[in-house]
């Protein structure tokens, strides 16, 4: 997609289905990048603004069926709060965004998840996607098996929110959705094994970013 933005930081987002430890390997690479020397902002979709927090609520927890419509464009609505209250701004600054999900997972859940009548839902993203007019820098996507997914989630525990209770199905064309999401953009979308002892995956994410910051620093030399 050709939407790629011009600010001076760089925009990483974490990509996968529950439980593939993107936010445990957010906060690690967070630790590790700022301890480079870098400004890192490290934050999550839906949310990461206040308004985005109160949408998020009513996306995961609402009590209320939405139309897949309104539902598509309250992860649109929160995240571009989240980009005009806190993505850009930091970005201005120079820093290392590193976001738990983002547009990818609208397409995968969204899009993908639903099966049937999936294609009207990914165009219908595609443009709202186009609107919004933000892509990432650089997207790593975790990859585990739905099954030790599943076992890390037990062993998690916490509340569960309108996609995580959705059938097993659900979660398979989800996955699958990432699959082709990768495919489908291969410069950004780098996949990962994330079965991986977490440390180890973490050390091969952190060079994957290292090489996007050296390459973004020369491209703007
Ligand atoms: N590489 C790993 N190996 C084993 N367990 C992990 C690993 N990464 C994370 N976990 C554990 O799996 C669970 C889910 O991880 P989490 O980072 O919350 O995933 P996500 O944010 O993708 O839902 C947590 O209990 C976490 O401690
Ligand atoms: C950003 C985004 C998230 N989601 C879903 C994926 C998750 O089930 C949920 C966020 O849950 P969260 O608990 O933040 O993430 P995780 O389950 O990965 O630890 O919202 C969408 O369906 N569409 C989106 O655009």
């Amino acid at each position: 997609m050709a939407l790629h933005n011009k600010s001076s930081g760089l925009f990483i987002t974490l990509e996968g289905g529950e439980g593939v430890g993107k936010s445990t390997q957010a906060r690690l690479l967070a630790t590790a990048l700022s301890d480079l020397g870098h400004e890192v902002v490290l934050t999550r979709e839906p949310g990461g603004t206040p308004g985005a927090e109160a949408i998020r609520n009513l996306l995961l927890f609402g009590k209320d069926e939405l139309s897949w419509r309104a539902e598509i464009m309250g992860h649109m609505a929160a995240r571009c709060d989240h980009l005009d209250g806190l993505i850009k701004p930091a970005l201005k600054r120079g820093a290392l965004v590193i976001c738990d999900r983002f547009h990818d997972s609208t397409l995968a859940y969204q899009g993908y998840g639903v099966g049937k009548g999936e294609a009207k839902r990914l165009e219908f993203i595609k443009k709202a996607r186009h609107l919004v007019d933000f892509e990432p820098h650089l997207t790593l996507l975790l990859d585990v098996p739905r099954k030790d997914a599943l076992a890390r989630l037990k062993e998690r525990g916490g509340a569960t929110d309108r996609y995580e209770g959705q059938e097993e199905a659900f979660h398979q064309r989800v996955s699958e959705g990432f699959d082709a999401i990768a495919k489908s953009d291969p410069e950004r979308v780098h996949r990962f094994d994330a079965l991986q002892e977490a440390g180890a995956l973490k050390n091969e994410l952190l060079n994957k970013i290292i090489g996007c910051v050296e390459k973004n620093s020369l491209d703007k030399t």
